[in-house]
């Protein structure tokens, strides 16, 4: 784990800018290998955002060979509301850069099939030759992407109901009203952030103080799934000192001296060539068409769906078929059977009582009376969820 400490927001964001430009000008780019960068939503991101902008408009960086994928989205919000995850990335970053909007993939919280959506996704990243760099925040509850607690260390991109602590928090965003924010998400799995080949991880201010230290100084566990990454080969969390206030004295006083030794020795947090450059080995950076998706929950391969965009017919023999993706990158991790919550059934029928818990925090929502017993925030996106990802 590198952890690295800076005095405020604008020296942590200043560090995690450079360092991913550092990143994308050591990869060199190129329209058939493009660098893929995983990107957040939140407050934490919004400093890195700025001054990437700013470094782009100085001539500093291209985005034109970067592919992206976002971390997560809201399920029934329009994709135009102030307060989509579309809407701020375009807003804060996208639309200041040249990046092509081709090469921008977010979840689609409205689509008339979340689970497949959810497959088509990781079937994209895959295409995509997998994420080179994970850029993330994380909850007051150490969550990583909307990865709750209790969500499955082995979990995918999935539906996934938000905790209590996560709605209120995100009502900031929405006019301090508990009622307006969303009640579930789509977000990759914490095994999809595992298998990026590097993760850095934004931690700003004394409100997300007790989920560093849970992260850092205590073991792997589930109800922190930011602790995940100890379990990852080239993890980086750059915090600033606000959210070091929960760590022991010696905790932050080890992490400054190595990060100081390395700097005096020369190597700076320094990666394998093969991360640094363009990885020859990836499988596939060519975008590919939309895949036929054929999930396996059984072992078997009996096609349960299959994806409805058609490609375009000079790919279309080469549109490939992608079993729903199953935990792969860390043996730790690695189940001996599929996991539980994925792939999904995709022939499962809808059913909010037998598929869903009931959700007990509902209560303590102002006007969550009416939620008590269905997770869905309205009934139009009832209907669609057949799952609800641990
Ligand atoms: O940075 P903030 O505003 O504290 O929010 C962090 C939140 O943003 C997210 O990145 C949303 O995707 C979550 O991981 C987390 O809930």
């Amino acid at each position: 784990m590198r952890l690295i400490i800076r005095e405020d927001e604008e020296a942590a964001s200043l560090y995690v800018a450079n360092y991913i430009i550092g990143r994308i000008e050591h990869f060199s780019p190129t329209p058939a290998n493009p660098f893929v960068l995983g990107l957040p939503t939140g407050s934490s991101p919004l400093g890195v955002y700025r001054i990437l902008v700013e470094r782009y408009k100085a001539g500093e960086i291209s985005f034109e060979n970067v592919v992206t994928f976002n971390m997560d989205e809201y399920i029934g919000i329009p994709r135009d509301h102030p307060q989509s995850y579309h809407t701020f990335m375009w807003q804060h970053f996208f639309s200041h850069v040249n990046i092509h909007p081709r090469n921008v993939h977010i979840l689609n919280g409205n689509a008339p099939d979340l689970e497949a959506e959810c497959v088509r996704y990781e079937a994209q990243i895959k295409a995509a030759g997998g994420i080179d760099l994970f850029l993330a925040g994380i909850g007051e509850d150490g969550h990583i992407a909307f990865n709750e607690p209790g969500s499955s260390l082995a979990s995918r991109t999935r539906v996934k109901t938000l905790a209590y602590d996560t709605v209120l928090a995100n009502s900031r965003f929405f006019g301090n009203d508990i009622a307006q924010v969303p009640k579930m998400a789509l977000t990759v799995g914490v095994q999809t952030v595992l298998e990026a080949r590097e993760v850095v991880v934004v931690v700003l201010g004394a409100r997300k103080a007790s989920a560093l230290q849970h992260c850092i100084e205590d073991g792997v566990n589930h109800m922190w799934t930011l602790s995940s990454l100890q379990l990852h080969p080239y993890p980086m969390i750059v915090c600033d000192e606000d959210a070091t206030l929960e760590l022991k004295v010696k905790t932050v006083k080890y992490f400054k001296s190595i990060e100081q030794v390395a700097l005096a020795e020369g190597f700076e947090q320094t990666l394998p060539t093969s991360l640094r450059t363009a990885n020859t080995n990836t499988p596939l950076k060519k975008p590919l068409p939309p895949p036929t998706i054929i999930t396996n929950t059984n072992g078997d391969s009996t096609p349960a769906t299959t994806h409805t965009h058609t490609p375009p017919e000079s790919e279309s023999e080469s549109s490939p078929t992608i079993f729903a993706p199953q935990p792969t990158t860390s043996r730790l991790l690695r189940a001996s059977s599929p996991a539980a919550e994925y792939p999904l059934r995709m022939s499962r029928a809808a059913s909010p009582e037998l598929e869903l818990v009931p959700d007990r925090m509902a209560s303590r929502i102002i006007g969550g009376e009416a939620l008590r017993g269905r997770l869905t925030p309205t009934p139009k996106v009832e209907g669609r969820v057949g799952v609800v990802g641990a």
